[in-house]
């Protein structure tokens, strides 16, 4: 690990009564990386990103910016900057003075103050927006906005909560792509809130995994998506399917499972097709036990199901079609071994 640490949590916790939101993580984030908290609804996500900009009291564990401990300093006072989900402008100033108002509670002289504000502006392409209210903008350009105003205190790390949810599809996607180059061009850290695990794959150096208010896998998405530590990360992240083998739960990737009308392999029915496109997703359905599991036949077992997702070549080519009976296989190397 050549890269510095820029941000470290340590056995951070937050209870809310005898709830607990975050059950003692400890992560360690990279100078200039873009991470992802990723996670379900009330995974503990926001909790974490709150406690990081001061806007929450940890119940335990440490908050470190570049080696300072910043637990207890006042959200202005430790280096970041919290950009919300509903961007939070004041609809009575201009974009140049939502902009600037960070800094005018500071005291910063107003050409000065000015001239940084036009400098973001510039940044996030909103210069000939600058004497508009807010409510005269678009969603996106509000987030522009709302990223500029971020900046105005030269943060070391930007927080950002659920950037794109109230986003429409279309810009969203577009959004995103924005926020990359901004973090490439700022080089400062990005922590990024979002339950969407597309998001976080196109967006994080760093993806990490929450669950019932801890860490289950920290990563790269590459490292994520080749090799889901746990169950719940598998099926989070999609495009997997875990699988009971004598030796434990493993998981495939849905890309990787090949279906075949004779031969070895797990008994399935084909269930339902779905074309995507460019791929074709065929799900099926345990006919019995799966081959492989003999060893352990359980009456109760659960119905099992699973997703071949083939090129539409692939398919093409030899298509299927909903109750056939296939078998169902994988190469060995393949199968992941879940941590139980
Ligand atoms: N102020 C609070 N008082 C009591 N419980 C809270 C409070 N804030 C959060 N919680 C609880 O803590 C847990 C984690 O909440 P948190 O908002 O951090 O989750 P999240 O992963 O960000 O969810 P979401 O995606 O829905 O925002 C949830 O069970 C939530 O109900």
């Amino acid at each position: 690990m050549s890269a510095r640490t820029d941000l470290e949590l340590v056995s951070l916790a937050k209870h809310f009564g005898d709830a607990v939101a975050v059950a003692g993580i400890d992560l360690k984030i990279a100078s200039g990386s873009y991470c992802c908290l990723l996670g379900p609804s009330g995974c503990g996500k926001t909790s974490t990103l709150r406690m990081i900009a001061g806007h929450e009291t940890p119940t335990a564990g440490h908050v470190v910016l570049a080696g300072r401990e910043i637990t207890h300093l006042s959200p202005a006072e430790r280096g970041t900057a919290m950009m919300f989900q509903s961007y939070a402008l004041f609809p009575h100033l201009t974009v140049l003075d939502n902009v600037a108002f960070s800094a005018r509670m500071k005291g910063v002289a107003r050409a000065e103050r000015e001239a940084r504000a036009r400098e973001l502006l510039e940044l996030v392409a909103m210069t000939p927006y600058a004497a508009r209210l807010p409510a005269a903008l678009s969603g996106g350009q509000q987030q522009r906005v709302a990223l500029a105003r971020a900046l105005m205190m030269r943060p070391r790390v930007l927080l950002l909560d659920e950037p794109l949810s109230a986003l429409d599809p279309f810009l969203r996607l577009k959004m995103r792509a924005e926020l990359k180059r901004w973090h490439q061009e700022l080089g400062m850290s990005f922590v990024h809130v979002t339950h969407s695990q597309e998001e976080a794959m196109a967006l994080a150096d760093l993806v990490v995994v929450m669950n019932h208010g801890r860490i289950e896998q920290a990563g790269s998405a590459r490292e994520v998506f080749e090799r889901p530590r746990t169950e719940f990360v598998a099926r989070f992240i999609g495009a997997h399917n875990v699988i009971e083998t004598p030796a434990g739960k493993v998981a495939v990737r849905s890309d990787r499972v090949r279906l075949g009308f004779d031969g070895e392999g797990v008994p399935v029915t084909v269930q339902a097709i779905e074309y995507q496109g460019a791929q074709v997703q065929v799900h099926v359905q345990a006919l019995g036990e799966p081959r492989a599991a003999d060893d352990a036949a359980d009456d109760e077992a659960p119905v099992h199901t699973w997703t071949a997702a083939l090129s539409d070549a692939d398919f093409h080519a030899r298509p299927f079609e909903p109750g056939q009976r296939l078998a169902m296989r994988w190469p060995e190397a393949e199968a992941h071994a879940l941590e139980a």
